[in-house]
């Protein structure tokens, strides 16, 4: 079985080269917290998501990554394993072998952990591959030819620029914000503006409906903050722009610098050729936009943006040049 698993902050995806996607749900697992015991997971993805707020309170929601980096190695085998289970594989029967994506920002030590994490979930071997990289392949580029490209990830933990050819980075930039601070903004928003608190999966509902539904009113539920019952509040797209800008704003600023990092040669094959963009994060209104100001290059939006990733790292797989110039170990 070969996999490519995009394990995000957010959001994770499993793919496989020849079926497409096998899993795709919120990083989120609900366990049960034995004394002594493993941890024994109820949910995971979507299930999981679904039961926040809802499960008896013996039940605990664990989200195994923080800003796309895993924080403790036995929660994040204990959740890989419940994803390859609920995507359909299971790696004590098959061997399962895959590659997993991490952050190009993150350190030797964080990505030796996820590999570490995934080998005793039973996937071997296992190489991990630079999720801009990835999600490159999963748009059809080929990192090893002698063209540079320049593509952006925006994340929900994470915000990564990079750009590369002929089997090696070029330049990188890397920022622990993304499609969660952004949440986070109109949770505050809703708070100081129109007093009232809002649970974070109806905030995020909100975040992405605000794109899609043109600038019509949004009606939000939540508790009153001052005398604590529930209720709707009416509110417009364009305001919820505004809260999200100063977050999108901050993106964009530490991602266009990159380009001060590229030859002149390297930069006239990335103006010629545009920035492809992809992630939760570039659906979020205005922000191709903005990135397109900052970088003064054509921006383009990945087709899968959300799922592109995944299944580069599925492509990639079968890729042994280019495993052998972009994987770490
Ligand atoms: N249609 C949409 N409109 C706006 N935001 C969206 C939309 N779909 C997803 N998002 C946001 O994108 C973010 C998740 O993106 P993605 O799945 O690419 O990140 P991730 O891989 O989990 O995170 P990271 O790469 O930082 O580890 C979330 O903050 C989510 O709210």
């Amino acid at each position: 079985m070969e996999l490519g698993i995009d394990l995000g902050t957010t959001t994770t995806v499993v793919s496989d080269a020849r079926r497409g996607v096998l899993f795709e749900g919120p990083t989120v697992m609900l366990v049960r917290r034995g004394a002594g015991r493993r941890d024994r997971v109820l949910a995971v993805g979507t299930e999981a998501a679904d039961l926040l707020g809802r499960a008896p309170s013996r039940f605990t929601p664990v989200r195994p990554l923080d800003d796309g980096v895993v924080t403790d190695l036995e929660t994040a085998r204990v959740y890989l394993r419940a994803v390859l289970h609920a995507a359909g594989q299971r790696p004590w029967r098959l061997p399962v072998r895959a590659v997993v994506t991490v952050p190009v920002g993150s350190s030797a030590l964080e990505t030796r952990a996820l590999l570490e994490a995934a080998e005793e979930a039973g996937i071997r071997p296992v190489t991990a591959l630079d999720a801009p990289i990835a999600g490159a392949v999963g748009c059809g580029v080929d990192p090893m030819e002698r063209r540079v490209h320049l593509v952006v990830d925006v994340g929900g933990g994470t915000a990564e620029a990079v750009a590369f050819c002929y089997g090696g980075v070029l330049a990188s930039r890397t920022g622990r914000t993304g499609g969660e601070e952004m949440t986070l903004a109109v949770a505050r928003w809703l708070r100081e503006e129109h007093q009232l608190h809002v649970g974070d999966l109806e905030v995020e509902a909100l975040k992405v409906r605000f794109g899609s539904d043109g600038d019509g009113p949004l009606v939000v539920q939540g508790r009153d903050g001052v005398v604590g019952r529930p209720r709707l509040a009416t509110v417009r797209a364009a305001e919820v722009a505004e809260a999200v800008r100063p977050v999108t704003d901050q993106v964009v600023r530490t991602l266009a610098p990159v380009l001060d990092d590229l030859p002149p040669q390297a930069l006239s094959d990335v103006m010629a050729e545009g920035v492809l963009v992809f992630g939760g994060g570039s659906l979020v209104p205005g922000l191709p936009q903005e990135l397109e100001r900052a970088l003064g290059l054509p921006v383009t939006t990945a087709a899968e943006p959300l799922t592109c990733v995944a299944q580069g790292a599925a492509r990639a797989l079968r890729n042994r040049p280019l495993l052998a110039a972009y994987g770490r170990r």
